[in-house]
């Protein structure tokens, strides 16, 4: 069983604070980082793994600092968020050089055991760089299992991903999690980290704003509107209707865009539809609107 712990730990760059005195604990099993873009999801986790020094405070693995610690980088995995990894290797190949960093005695089983467990067997032979998104992530994740870790850090991982790549990795997440490994994932996705985590740490402008059982932290947000931007055949027939049915807390048209402001999530992803259909409007685009995710954030830091 492995816990990590962040005390009081800032971290700058130049001038910019991207970790601003956050003290948290992250045992084991399913822990969701959320936050918007930009909060300091990526420095954090970068600290976690030991890519990264704290400017101040400290950054340990169940007691030990985690910075220029060989015994903590033999504990933990890591699985970056960028997509750009070596595209002229082949999958295996890339899985097999992690498990030779490692210094892992048969590095060749260890890589066909991680390949394995992400289900990228069928195509582990070829180039990275022929990869889909998803098939990145996969393999990427490979990497970072090859030494079996206690502990995994996974940033942003469900970017890029199709729903039945999604839901494998759902799927193995929660089983890793079942087996008392300390699982650390970043989004900045409400819905996503709630399916997953049964502890939610929400970090905004590289503050630590919540922490909690997913439920108690979305109590907390209803009482803020999400905001959606809609495209429709017709705008305003279809904003007349939102409005005339009651359930949504403000509309506005904006050019061609609709916002909308509505106090449930969940209820209004059922209204919409039925909305539109009754009004005889075509729906195109519905998009939640970043900034309302972001005001749901600033509230709980000044909550
Ligand atoms: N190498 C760097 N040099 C300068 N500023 C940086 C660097 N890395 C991150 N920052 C800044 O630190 C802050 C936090 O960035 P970070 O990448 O940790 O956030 P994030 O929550 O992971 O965001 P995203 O979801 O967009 O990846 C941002 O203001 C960012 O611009």
């Amino acid at each position: 069983m492995a816990t990590l712990e962040i005390a009081a730990c800032s971290r700058w760059y130049g001038n910019v604070v991207a970790v601003n005195d956050v003290t948290m604990t992250i045992g084991p099993g399913i822990t969701g980082l959320l936050g918007p873009n930009g909060a300091g999801k990526s420095t954090l986790i970068h600290m976690l793994g030991g890519f990264l020094p704290p400017s101040t405070g400290t950054v340990t693995l169940d007691g030990a600092a985690i910075w220029k610690n060989q015994g903590a980088y033999r504990t933990i995995g890591l699985v970056p968020e960028r997509e750009a990894t070596y595209d002229f290797l082949t999958g295996r190949q890339l899985a097999v050089a992690s498990a030779e960093l490692h210094g892992l005695p048969d590095a060749g089983a260890a890589a066909a055991r991680a390949i394995a467990t992400v289900e990228m067997g069928d195509a582990q032979d070829r180039k990275i760089g022929e990869y889909s998104k998803g098939m990145k992530q996969r393999i990427k994740m490979a990497s970072a299992l090859v030494h079996d870790p206690a502990v995994l850090l996974l940033d942003e991982p469900f970017n890029g991903m199709d729903p039945r790549q999604r839901l494998h990795l759902i799927a193995l997440l929660r089983s890793m999690g079942a087996e008392g490994r300390t699982v650390l994932f970043s989004s900045h996705i409400l819905e996503e980290v709630e399916q997953l985590a049964h502890q939610i740490e929400v970090i905004v402008a590289g503050r630590h704003a919540a922490s909690g059982d997913y439920r108690e932290i979305r109590r907390l947000m209803t009482d803020r509107p999400h905001q959606y931007t809609i495209t429709s055949s017709d705008n305003r027939v279809l904003a007349s209707a939102l409005v005339a049915d009651g359930s949504t807390a403000g509309v506005s048209l904006d050019g061609a865009t609709l916002r909308v402001q509505a106090t449930e999530f969940l209820a209004f992803a059922e209204l919409l539809p039925r909305v539109a259909r009754d009004a005889g409007v075509r729906l195109y685009e519905v998009s939640p609107a970043d900034e309302s995710l972001e005001s749901v954030f600033s509230y709980l830091v000044t909550a």
